[in-house]
Parts: C-alpha cells; sequence; structure tokens
C-alpha cells in the first residue's frame, strides 16, 4: 500500500495570504484553550467557512464563529492558508473567544466544547493532521 502522503497532500503556508481563497477557519481559544464546534455530520473542528462574495477575511472568521459556535471574537489574527490536494484553500485565523451568546439552532453545529489538547484524530471532521500541525507551526497552544 502507498503510505499517506503527509498532511494527507495539503500545502500549508504561513505568513502569506493566497490569491484567491474559498473558506476561512479559525482557531479558537478561551486563553491556552481550544474551542472548538461539533459539526453534526462530521466530528470536532474549529469554526469556519465558505467566504461569502465580497467579503473580508476578518468578517468571515467573525461571521462563522458566530454563526457555528456562538462566539464573539477578540482580535483577529490572519496566520496563513492551507491548501487541500483537491485545491480547497482555506485562509487561517487566530483569535481569542471574547463571548458566548445561545447558538440559535440554524445551523450545522451541535456542541461546542473547549480542550486541554485537541481531540484525536478519530474525533475530528479530518484526520489529515493540519490543525496539529498549525498550531505547532503558529506557537498556538493545544496540539496534541
Ligand atoms: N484540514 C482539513 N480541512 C478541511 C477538509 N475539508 C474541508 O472542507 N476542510 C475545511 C475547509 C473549511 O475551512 C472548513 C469547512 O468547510 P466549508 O468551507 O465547506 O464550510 P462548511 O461545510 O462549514 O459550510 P458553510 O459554513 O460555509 O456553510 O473545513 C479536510 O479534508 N481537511
Amino acid at each position: 500500500m502507498t503510505p499517506r502522503p503527509p498532511l494527507n497532500g495539503a500545502a500549508v503556508h504561513v505568513g502569506r495570504l493566497p490569491w484567491r481563497h474559498d473558506s476561512v477557519v479559525c482557531l479558537l481559544f478561551r486563553g491556552e484553550r481550544p474551542v472548538l464546534v461539533r459539526h453534526r455530520s462530521r466530528g470536532w473542528e474549529f469554526p469556519g467557512g465558505h467566504a461569502e462574495p465580497g467579503e473580508g477575511i476578518e468578517e468571515t472568521a467573525r461571521r462563522e464563529a458566530r454563526e457555528e459556535a456562538g462566539a464573539d471574537l477578540g482580535e483577529v489574527h490572519v496566520d496563513g492558508y492551507y491548501v487541500l490536494a483537491g485545491g480547497h484553500t482555506t485562509v487561517v485565523t487566530h483569535a481569542q473567544l471574547a463571548a458566548r451568546r445561545p447558538l440559535d439552532g440554524a445551523f450545522e453545529t451541535e456542541d461546542v466544547a473547549e480542550f486541554d489538547v485537541l481531540p484525536a484524530d478519530s474525533e475530528l471532521s479530518w484526520d489529515d493532521g493540519v490543525y496539529a500541525h498549525l498550531l505547532r507551526v503558529l506557537g498556538l497552544p493545544g496540539a496534541p
């Protein structure tokens, strides 16, 4: 069997932005603890999703954090991006959770929780190790 490439073939770029992107993810923290949302079918993931036309990166991060985690963000830091093997491009941001609001129930999140370290790959939406890699290269807490 051919071994799987590192990060399942995703390319991670830190400190620069792509010329275009599909999605924005927010590596969300309360203090040193990662805050993830449980998507109803996929598993645990950091909040994020598709950028709407004309929307800025910070705007997408704030909207998705609000929709999926009921989270108001502190300062939003733009860190870089990753490109999945199929070309889907996600801009990576990180922020502190400033306040929590109730979820309005219309979105696909079943739960929001904070962790000491990221859950095991089998509990995450994607078992490609991209989150752990990002936390390590960005010097953020919570990598296993
Ligand atoms: N590490 C990793 N990230 C992935 C994979 N597939 C995938 O869509 N992502 C990222 C891209 C996005 O940042 C995020 C969520 O995907 P998305 O943009 O389709 O958003 P969504 O399903 O939540 O949809 P929406 O909120 O925009 O409606 O997950 C994967 O295989 N590995």
